[in-house]
């Protein structure tokens, strides 16, 4: 089976680079907008399989296809990449001092259909200070990450703990992504 990443994120390259499978990389652009009344969850669930299927036809092979979308939720506000500093200040003001979750959905485009996953994961922050906040903006870090942070990087000291799955939070879940994989090696197989 061949296998497609849709993804222009480096992290989930990386990341998917460790299950040990070839791969080639697409990258689709989804406009990413939350639809009025669509929860969280679904949110990201169908990002994830827009980007897969707008892979597929990008790959125009009949390869497997992965795509995924990460979020932050905060008091049932949808938490993407900050527009610019204010945005970002106000999204770790948000965030200081408390938990919220990171919802990244995975989908896997193949024989037509697209299976879905979503890990949930739950992040607490320590209280931050306006330094704290000020001197990661300037890392460059925040610019291209849900909420502003990336757990993996320099806000690794802002995370008191978290439950669920790290790798969820940095873009792409291996465990979940395996499953899904070997679920459509079967039904390639069956064919
Ligand atoms: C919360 C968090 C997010 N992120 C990243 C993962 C994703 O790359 C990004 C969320 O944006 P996404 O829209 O999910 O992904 P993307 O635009 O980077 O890539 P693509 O759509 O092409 O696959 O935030 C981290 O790297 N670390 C973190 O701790």
């Amino acid at each position: 089976m061949q296998l497609v990443l849709a993804s222009g994120s480096p992290r989930r390259n990386e990341l998917l680079q460790l299950l040990d499978r070839p791969f080639q990389v697409v990258r689709p652009q989804v406009p990413e907008q939350q639809q009025s009344g669509e929860h969280a969850r679904d949110y990201v669930l169908r990002l994830a399989a827009e980007k897969a299927e707008a892979g597929a036809q990008l790959s125009g092979s009949d390869a497997a296809v992965i795509g995924a979308d990460t979020v932050v939720v905060c008091d049932n506000e949808v938490l993407e990449k900050p527009t610019d500093e204010q945005d970002f200040k106000r999204m770790m003001a948000k965030l200081s001092g408390r938990a919220h979750q990171a919802l990244t959905g995975v989908a896997l485009h193949h024989n037509g259909a697209t299976d879905r996953v979503l890990v949930s994961t739950t992040v607490h922050f320590k209280i931050l200070t306006d330094d704290d906040i000020s001197a990661y903006w300037q890392t460059g870090e925040p610019q291209d990450k849900a909420g502003g942070y990336g757990i993996q990087g320099r806000a690794g000291k802002f995370v008191t703990h978290i439950e669920g799955s790290y790798l969820a939070v940095v873009g792409l879940p291996l465990y979940e992504t395996e499953q899904l994989i070997q679920a459509a090696e079967r039904s390639y197989d069956e064919r």
